[in-house]
């Protein structure tokens, strides 16, 4: 919280009485503390997430945004209490490390290194497996993936030896905001896999009726989205199809999908507990408050499910409510700083 300029000097009232009310004064003095959020996010990411209604209800309480240019050194722009950011490129993640470092009372969404840590599609889903989410009305697993990073012969014999089945996701390794980040292929066939090019991950493709959940986290919250997804890939299909084809980013349509058109136990929500406690997990194991988690449900069953894919600072604009979301969150993080800085005088 920054404090305004023009703070009453004293315990003086209007009509100049001096009184000895200081929790009045305390009132005036919160009223015009302001949150500055300094942003760095591409113009794609800006357009979608700063929309005017997010601004007019951030005014309203007191929180302004604030571009900051990339051409000038960070610790000369601000102050800021909240830098948020989204840019391509590690040059960016070193400015701000660099500035956390020096500006430690900054809240930077997210670190760097959290950040980095899902941008690599193998310790994106590292440990997942092994969260403990027994209670939980559920089960969490990972699909069973390996890395290529080169295109030999030995390479797709080690798919064989690591026991994947067909067919196979083939997902870019690093996730560097570029569409070819996000271009996939599935592949029908061992042979086939010598058109892809590495360095990558192929994942096992599961069966979940096409359709996908998006849960988004901001701090606290987790709000769920039904998406639509591939659809499953039959017995047959399997022992007719060779080859690899590219398929589209389906699930990243703004549309959510309308449950009333759906098999009911293909669209029923995963349980509460178990989004409660992935995301706990999740945002402890990662250190980061802003992101989502693409999971699937195994096709047939009532509680399997899959964790695909995670995305840093992802597209809440699609996120229903999320401007009212992100202020709750954006107020939350004024009130831990000023009660840090109670805690401390
Ligand atoms: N292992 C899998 N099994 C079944 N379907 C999958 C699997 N992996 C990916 N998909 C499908 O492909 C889509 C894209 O995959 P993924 O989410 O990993 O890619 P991405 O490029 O990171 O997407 P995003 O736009 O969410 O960042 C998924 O939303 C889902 O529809
Ligand atoms: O806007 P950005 O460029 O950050 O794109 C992100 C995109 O958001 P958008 O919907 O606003 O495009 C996200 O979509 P949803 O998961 O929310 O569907 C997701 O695809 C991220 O992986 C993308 O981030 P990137 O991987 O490219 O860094
Ligand atoms: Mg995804
Ligand atoms: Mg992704």
């Amino acid at each position: 919280m920054r404090d305004n300029n023009m703070m009453p000097k004293g315990n003086e009232t209007d009509d100049g009485e001096v009184g000895l009310n200081t929790t009045s004064f305390e009132q005036v003095q919160q009223q015009q503390k302001k949150l500055v959020i300094g942003y760095a996010l591409t113009s794609k990411k800006k357009m979608s997430f700063l929309q005017p209604k997010l601004e007019v209800l951030a005014r309203k309480k007191g929180i302004s945004f604030v571009s900051i240019d990339q051409d000038k050194p960070l610790s000369e722009q601000g102050p800021f209490d909240v830098v948020l950011h989204k840019l391509l490129g590690n040059e960016w993640h070193d400015v701000i490390e660099d500035y956390q470092q020096k500006h430690p009372e900054v809240t930077v969404l997210d670190p760097p290194c959290a950040i980095q840590r899902i941008y690599n599609r193998q310790s994106m889903l590292q440990g997942i497996a092994d969260i403990n989410l027994a209670d939980c009305d559920g089960m969490i697993c990972v699909p069973k993936q390996m890395v290529v990073l080169k295109n030999t012969t030995s390479s797709t014999n080690e798919v064989a030896e690591a026991g994947l089945n067909f067919p196979l996701v083939a997902k870019p390794l690093l996730v560097d905001g570029t569409a070819k980040s996000h271009q996939l292929f599935l592949a029908y066939d061992r042979l086939s896999l010598a058109e892809l090019e590495p360095p990558l991950v192929l994942q096992e493709f599961v069966n979940h009726g096409g359709v996908l959940f998006k849960v988004f986290v901001v701090g606290d919250v987790i709000k769920v989205v039904r998406r639509f997804s591939l659809p499953n890939v039959s017995n047959c299909e399997k022992e007719k199809v060779a080859g690899v084809f590219q398929f589209p980013r389906v699930s990243s349509s703004a549309a959510s999908v309308d449950k009333t058109d759906l098999d009911p136990r293909v669209a029923e929500l995963p349980p509460k507990p178990l989004l409660e406690g992935l995301v706990r997990e999740l945002r402890n194991r990662l250190g980061l408050r802003l992101f989502n988690i693409d999971m699937i449900r195994e096709h047939g069953s009532r509680d399997v499910f899959y964790v695909i894919d995670i995305n840093y600072f992802p597209g809440y604009g699609k996120m229903p409510d999320y401007e009212q979301v992100f202020i709750d969150f954006f107020l939350s993080l004024a009130q831990a700083k000023h009660n840090k800085i109670q805690c401390v005088s």
